[in-house]
């Protein structure tokens, strides 16, 4: 059994895979691969593992030999999980394992744009550290404000107890349906959406991204907040359109944002968000410690172990296969 992984991954996930017996092949380059390059490194195999590769309907209706295919990620916007069902290939995805890590970069953000940090950073490196003025760099403080949670899951809830924790925030939130669980631990309350939007001194996105979810947060969206609002978002960049929210930051619609999600991917280096005070951006670094990083790498190989065995794999996107 052989599987092609299209990325270099954490040594514990390709451990176990060897451990059962399956030949790893790994993509060592430091650039994703083309459609042609995937079709080729996947013909003589038996499962993929996916990190970050779009799949598309073509390649999946060329790729019904594989047994399993399983992604580095909790998302999975990025696969045409219609036509793998189609051709009937499960495919997992890594849920959990990351949702403190990915929380604790939506708190950093938070945080950073609160207090202007990255900005603040390079102020030093252009040797702008002079004059002291006790009304200028100021920013704003979050105890006791009221964070709106838009998709109170698995990682919106770590963000949101990171945040009662540390600064007693009250908790909003709003899903298609209600979180009781989250509502009694944490005293959180649902709201529409545009009650989320009205309400939230800082708005934190924590959905997938979905035709629902897509194009969301738009300027109709921002017109509708405070003006001193901050805007998270650490799920995906397609879920604000990033020209309306330049213009709620330009026009003080809102007060900042902190993104760790862009569309696209990379952002290019000269965009005018890089350079406002009150915004921070990562390179969609959410997951990324080593503990978190070995523990996807783990839930990938146990899927694909699963799968290359005939049996069910463990955390399934498209249980439909299975009837
Ligand atoms: N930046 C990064 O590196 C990372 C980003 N992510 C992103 O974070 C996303 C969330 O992950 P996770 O917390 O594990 O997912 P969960 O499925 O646990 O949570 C998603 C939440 O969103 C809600 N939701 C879904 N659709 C809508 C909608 N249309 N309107 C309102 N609420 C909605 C769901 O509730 P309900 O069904 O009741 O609506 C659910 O509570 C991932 O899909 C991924 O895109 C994940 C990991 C790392
Ligand atoms: O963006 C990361 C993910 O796991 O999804």
């Amino acid at each position: 059994m052989k599987v092609f992984v299209t990325r270099v991954i954490p040594e514990e996930g390709r451990k176990l895979m060897i451990d059962a017996g399956i030949e790893v092949e790994e993509w060592k380059e430091k650039r994703g691969l083309s459609q042609e390059e995937l079709i080729a490194h996947t013909r003589d195999c038996d499962a993929l593992l996916s990190v970050s590769t779009r799949l598309d309907k073509d390649f999946l209706e060329a790729s019904s030999h594989l047994k399993v295919i399983a992604l580095h990620s909790v998302g999975y916007d990025h696969v045409d999980v219609t036509a793998a069902t189609a051709v009937k290939i499960p495919i997992g995805n890594t849920p959990g394992v990351l949702s403190a890590a990915t929380a604790d970069t939506a708190f950093l953000l938070m945080l950073a744009t609160s207090r202007k940090a990255f900005y603040m950073h390079k102020s030093i490196i252009k040797g702008e550290w002079g004059f002291f003025d006790p009304t200028e760099n100021l920013g704003i403080e979050l105890r006791g404000k009221t964070l709106g949670v838009f998709g109170l899951g698995k990682i919106g809830l770590e963000m949101a107890k990171c945040c009662v924790g540390a600064f007693d925030m009250k908790i909003i939130y709003h899903n298609r349906s209600r979180n009781e669980p989250a509502e009694k631990e944490l005293n959180a309350h649902w709201v529409s959406f545009d009650e989320l939007l009205e309400q939230s001194d800082v708005l934190t996105v924590h959905t997938a991204l979905t035709p629902e979810t897509e194009g969301k947060f738009d300027w109709f969206a921002f017109e509708k907040m405070k003006p001193h609002a901050i805007f998270i978002n650490t799920a995906r960049g397609a879920i604000h359109k990033e020209g309306d929210l330049l213009k709620a930051l330009q026009e003080q619609q809102i007060w900042g944002a902190g993104l760790d999600v862009t569309n696209p991917e990379p952002m290019r280096p000269d965009h005018p968000l890089l350079n406002m005070p009150n915004v921070s951006v990562l390179p969609h670094i959410g997951s990324a410690t080593e503990e978190t990083r070995a523990a996807m790498s783990v839930l990938a190989a146990r899927n694909i172990i699963a799968g290359l065995k005939g049996e069910r794999i463990p955390f399934v996107v498209n249980p439909e296969v299975y009837k």
